[in-house]
């Protein structure tokens, strides 16, 4: 295996960690080992703030619930740490799992006010429980032991919370260079666009949840048996804001930036505990506020973090793509001809207004169908009908046969319908590479243990493939380049060619043409038409009547939520209904 230049930096970096005991003072190496634990947390607020878009000021209270537990089984019950850690990795994901479900389902600023509400109140729940020695806390935690060795040296424990941390940085490396971390990024853009791909946003959210949590309380449990004491001052709070800033600080979407902001904070802190007194010439907490202020001065400058910008210094990843024989599954295609997709008296309604109302049309195999209206006819609403955005009010959708209507996108995703989107709703950050990929999320299968322990290489190197297979079909050549960089119109092709790495039976296009310049939509028209010549059968909602007339088979007309015709695109034009409704009799 070639490890890359990158892997090869973390490595240097790890060996000069490694071997600092021999260099330090045990000053030192007790503050680098609280960068060690606080690094932990701040890796799970990577995960579950950076990339996954849910804001928690929550974790310095499941540390909390992972030392306690550790403290108090091995008090009371005499048990050794290394059983403890268990149990305070199963405890803290109970506790979490219990918190996430009730709380993981609001939006907004509600999930941040319910991590404040549970931050507080675990930190009296400490305070207050009778086993867990009150606001004074509990004394003579035992050390933990290697082989007989007591890791109670400053020099030894430090070796203990920076292997731990190796470890817990190359799985959590692994987990966002994975399947599933890509679409624990798609949380971030909203949940419509992870749904389409198959992706379940709530048991995601969930899953990355707990793991943040874990985190945090393998924290809990290296700082509780390192310190020897713990009382829930650590733990409030405080303590759960200034988490966030490490996060924010070092750069809330690389594992990088986890290790730098909690280094940074650390050190700042102890720095200026020392020097404010003396510049200021007297003694109180003045380390609080000029961390306030330099937190939101830094956010004024680099808001994505200082990792970023030491990026810029680094080697770039890797700009080819992996090596790999293994072929992802294909969807069973239909015969050219087959009735693919068949809607009877769908309606839709929004309290009194009837967005939809009673259309019925089916689509074969093959096809490339057009579904035209003036604004507000309802085509946005029946294209969310049909893909499961929303659920009909009356009608019956069908699919291959099968009765979709109340199925969720993300079902109907599994059985081979991709779609694109309105407003362009990619990943301006990622790779077209990394979005493309996105793309095949549903015919890929491992889940976070593979992808945490790196087991689904094989299986990656099959989606890479494809993804970039479909790129070169759609016309885009550069697959390294960002997203974000591309224009309009290319982002909408990027767009067409995620949907094609699902390998849809039916693919759905959402005004592709909306915002394009003339040439551009001459491109989108000549990769219409190829993808029909390829034998893709296509939806296509537009407004664009050159491009529309030029690659559609037939036509659905839709008027205020009805149905007014169907037919091919001069029967369209010659509709007398449709010439007067829709085209206003010019045409
Ligand atoms: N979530 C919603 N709640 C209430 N009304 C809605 C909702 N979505 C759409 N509507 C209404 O339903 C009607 C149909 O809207 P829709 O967006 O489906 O039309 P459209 O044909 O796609 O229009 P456009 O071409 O402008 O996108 C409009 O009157 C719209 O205001």
């Amino acid at each position: 295996m070639r490890l890359g230049s990158r892997t090869w930096l973390a490595l240097a970096f790890f060996a000069v960690i490694a071997l600092l005991p021999f260099l330090l003072p045990t000053f030192y190496l007790t503050l680098l080992g609280n960068v060690g634990i606080y690094a932990l947390v701040a890796l799970g607020l990577v995960l579950l703030t950076g990339v996954a878009g849910s804001t928690s000021f929550g974790q310095a209270a499941f540390m909390g619930v992972g030392a306690y537990t550790s403290a108090v089984l091995c008090l009371r019950f005499g048990l050794s740490p290394w059983l403890t850690l268990f149990a305070a990795v199963v405890v803290t994901g109970m506790v979490a799992l219990i918190l996430g479900a009730i709380t993981l389902r609001m939006q907004g600023h509600f999930l941040p006010l319910a991590t404040i509400a549970w931050g507080l109140s675990l930190y009296y729940t400490f305070g207050n429980a009778p086993f867990a020695g009150g606001f004074t806390g509990l004394t003579g935690v035992p050390p933990i032991s290697l082989f007989g060795l007591a890791l109670n040296t400053p020099s030894r424990f430090y070796w203990l919370v920076w292997a731990v941390l190796a470890l817990c940085a190359w799985v959590t490396q692994n987990l966002l260079q994975s399947r599933t971390g890509r679409a624990m990024r798609a949380l971030r853009g909203g949940v419509t666009v992870a749904e389409s791909f198959g992706v379940n946003t709530y048991a995601l959210r969930v899953q990355t949840f707990l793991l943040s949590a874990v985190l945090a309380a393998v924290a809990g449990w290296l700082y509780a048996h390192g310190q020897g004491f713990i009382n829930p001052t650590p733990f409030g709070l405080p303590q759960g804001i200034e988490f966030l800033f490490m996060a924010v600080v070092g750069g809330s979407g690389s594992v990088g930036g986890a290790i730098l902001g909690a280094g940074l904070i650390t050190l700042l802190r102890d720095q200026l505990q020392n020097l404010l007194p003396k510049l200021l010439g007297q003694s109180g907490d003045f380390v609080t506020p000029v961390f306030g202020i330099l937190v939101i001065l830094m956010l004024q400058v680099a808001r994505e973090g200082l990792w970023p910008l030491l990026e810029r210094v680094l080697p770039r990843p890797p700009q080819t793509l992996m090596p790999g024989t293994e072929r992802l599954p294909l969807h069973a295609k239909p015969a050219s001809g087959e009735e693919l997709l068949k809607l009877e008296g769908v309606s839709k309604h929004f309290g009194g207004l009837k967005a939809v109302s009673e259309v019925s049309f089916s689509l074969r195999s093959g096809e490339i169908l057009g579904l035209i209206g003036p604004n507000g006819a309802g085509k946005s609403t029946l294209f969310n009908v049909i893909s499961g955005v929303l659920p009909p009010t009356s009608g019956k959708v069908t699919l291959r046969g099968k009765d979709i209507s109340h199925f969720a996108s993300r079902q109907i995703a599994r059985l081979g319908m991709a779609r694109t989107f309105q407003h362009v709703r990619l990943f301006p950050e990622m790779t077209l590479l990394g979005n493309a990929m996105m793309g095949g999320y549903a015919r890929a299968h491992a889940g976070m243990t593979r992808s945490l322990l790196h087991l689904e290489r094989g299986e990656e190197a099959a989606l890479q493939h494809d993804a970039a297979r479909q790129l070169a079909r759609v016309g885009l050549g550069n697959v390294f380049e960002l997203a974000g960089n591309l224009p309009l119109g290319q982002q909408r092709i990027l767009e067409i060619a995620r949907a094609l790495v699902a390998d849809p039976t039916l693919l759905l296009l959402d005004e592709p043409a909306a915002g394009l310049r003339v040439g551009e939509k001459r491109e989108l028209s000549a990769l219409l038409r190829k993808l029909q010549g390829e034998g893709v059968t296509i939806l296509i909602v537009e407004h664009d009547m050159d491009l529309v007339m030029n690659v559609v088979d037939r036509l659905v007309v839709m008027n205020y939520g009805e149905k007014l015709a169907e037919g091919t695109p001069r029967e369209i034009q010659q509709h007398p209904a449709v010439r007067e409704a829709y085209l206003g009799g010019a045409a």
